[in-house]
């Protein structure tokens, strides 16, 4: 069976200790490969080749870093299908997914932030005829990326690429529920001749590998993707280190739909932002708040929409809703769905784990599940599913919507439909959220800060704030 190698001073190597742990394939259920349970001593020895590195990663031209960064990101388009495929069957979500969403935006995110450090400036602050203070912003030094399972490629290349930009040498932890594409991405670093111990990819799960990195003294700062509970647990670490740290953390979306909006791309868009990738997106909008005016109407139009989705083999080019990421992914979505009965929910469309026929008779398939009758302070409402379920509910003004949307403990991203601008400004004022979405959703120009706030996350990544956390600013005080 295929084992999976750590990435460690250039070099794929096998994990000291000599552990592994199972890799399965969710749409099958069966095991198909084996990952590194990496340990202290995988991590000492990336932490040594970061800290040989990091002098001269450092010391590079910016042109020199961008350019290595831009081949890694031809490498990415090159290696495409491949990598799809690899996500495909590491993850369960769709091919046609994983090649348009994942890979693109993993080729996306590495040219991107190799261009944007040729433009990172700093600032100066004169102080007329008295003296000038400028800014310089050095590398941090070692920093380490911790990823999740929903978006693999996508999620990890979007942390170690402003990291390495901005001169960082970088210790990465992929998830050990999908570590497939960051090893092939490895491989990928070898041949295009990233120096050795500039990016280490150490695999495993968080208590053997994750936690270590955190509290490694020679890890400066933490840039972590992933659930708020792991999250509030790094911080715990981190804080009294006083270590930087990012946190994108979960995420319980509203989305927001006015009678007066286009409808037919409404439901469409809304449909979209509550299933793709089987509802394991942060952003999804899995609450669904309707003007009640239009409430049968669109309750009808969705759920008709959403009925057509072809469910089966993620490998299959024509499948729109793949496999749950894990068996104890979909335990934890099915028991939701029991919940939502309990609480009282109303099931209008799926609620049940499902069988295709042939080599995914085992899979981790759930249908996509539509509720309603759910107030906004059941569990059901309140709590992150992070699956194939959302809830509709209608409201009757733009003060209800509003109270509804940031009725819960998170706030990520919220989409708002409706053609009254004047409706669309006020409430983006007023929504709790870090993003919010106008007749859009997922709709990324990678400039913007991208981020939550309350228990969505601490801090912000893309574009310049991704490279402000990964260097330290030193202020130069100049008396004339
Ligand atoms: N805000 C965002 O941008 C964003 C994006 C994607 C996913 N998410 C969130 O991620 C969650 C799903 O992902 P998940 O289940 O992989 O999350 P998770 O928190 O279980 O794991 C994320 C990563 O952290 C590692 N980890 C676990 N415990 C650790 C520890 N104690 N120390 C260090 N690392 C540790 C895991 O091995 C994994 O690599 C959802 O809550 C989702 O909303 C947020
Ligand atoms: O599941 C979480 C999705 C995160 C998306 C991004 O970080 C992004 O689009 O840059």
């Amino acid at each position: 069976m295929q084992k999976i190698e750590n990435y460690i001073n250039g070099e794929l190597i096998a994990p000291q200790a000599g552990k592994y742990i199972d890799n399965y394939e969710p749409a099958t259920g069966q095991v198909y490969s084996l990952i590194p349970e990496s340990t202290d001593d995988d991590l000492a020895l990336a932490v040594t080749a970061a800290d040989n590195a990091k002098e001269s990663w450092a010391a590079m031209s910016q042109e020199q870093r961008s350019n290595l960064l831009l081949k890694l990101a031809d490498a990415i388009d090159a290696a495409s299908d491949e990598l799809a495929k690899a996500e495909a069957i590491d993850n369960g979500k769709p091919i046609n997914f994983a090649k348009a969403v994942d890979c693109y935006r993993s080729a996306a995110n590495i040219r991107f932030f190799a261009n944007a450090a040729t433009q990172f400036a700093s600032e100066s602050h004169g102080m007329g005829m008295v003296g000038v203070n400028y800014t310089l912003r050095d590398p941090i030094g070692i920093v380490g990326c911790i990823s999740p399972w929903n978006l693999p490629l996508y999620l990890f290349t979007w942390k170690i690429a402003p990291a390495l930009a901005t001169g960082n040498c970088v210790i990465a932890k992929p998830s050990e529920i999908t570590p497939m594409t960051a090893y092939l991405f490895s491989k990928l670093c070898i041949q295009v001749g990233i120096p050795k111990g500039v990016i280490n990819i150490l695999h495993g799960t968080g208590p053997s590998i994750g936690g270590p990195i955190v509290a490694h003294p020679k890890i400066k700062a933490i840039s972590f993707t992933g659930g708020s509970a792991t999250g509030k647990l790094i911080a715990s670490v981190a804080g009294p280190a006083l270590k930087k740290t990012s946190l994108e953390l979960g995420g319980k979306n509203p989305t927001l739909v006015f009678a007066d909006c286009d409808f037919e791309e409404t439901v469409s868009e809304v449909a979209r932002a509550a299933f793709s990738n089987q509802g394991q997106i942060c952003l999804c909008g899995s609450r669904i708040y309707i003007e009640r005016s239009i409430y049968d109407k669109f309750k009808q139009a969705f759920v008709e929409k959403i009925s057509k989705l072809r469910i089966g083999d993620p490998l299959e080019e024509s499948i729109q809703h793949g496999a749950l990421v894990s068996k104890p992914h979909m335990e934890k979505v099915l028991s939701y769905i029991e919940l939502a009965k309990q609480e009282g929910g109303e099931i209008l469309l799926g609620g049940k784990r499902i069988s295709i026929e042939g080599r995914c008779k085992d899979g981790y398939f759930v249908e996509p599940t539509i509720i309603e009758n759910l107030p906004l302070d059941c569990r059901t409402n309140q709590e992150e599913i992070f699956g194939p379920v959302c809830t509709l509910q209608p409201f009757d003004s733009d003060e209800e919507a509003i109270a509804l949307a940031n009725g819960t403990e998170y706030g990520l991203a919220t989409s708002v439909w409706s053609n009254n601008l004047k409706r669309c400004h006020k409430m983006s004022q007023a929504l709790e959220f870090g993003i919010v979405w106008i007749n859009c959703w997922l709709l990324r120009d990678l400039r913007t800060p991208f981020g939550g706030v309350k228990s969505s996350g601490v801090g912000r990544e893309g574009g310049f704030e991704a490279m402000r956390f990964f260097t330290e600013p030193k202020n130069v005080c100049i008396k004339y």
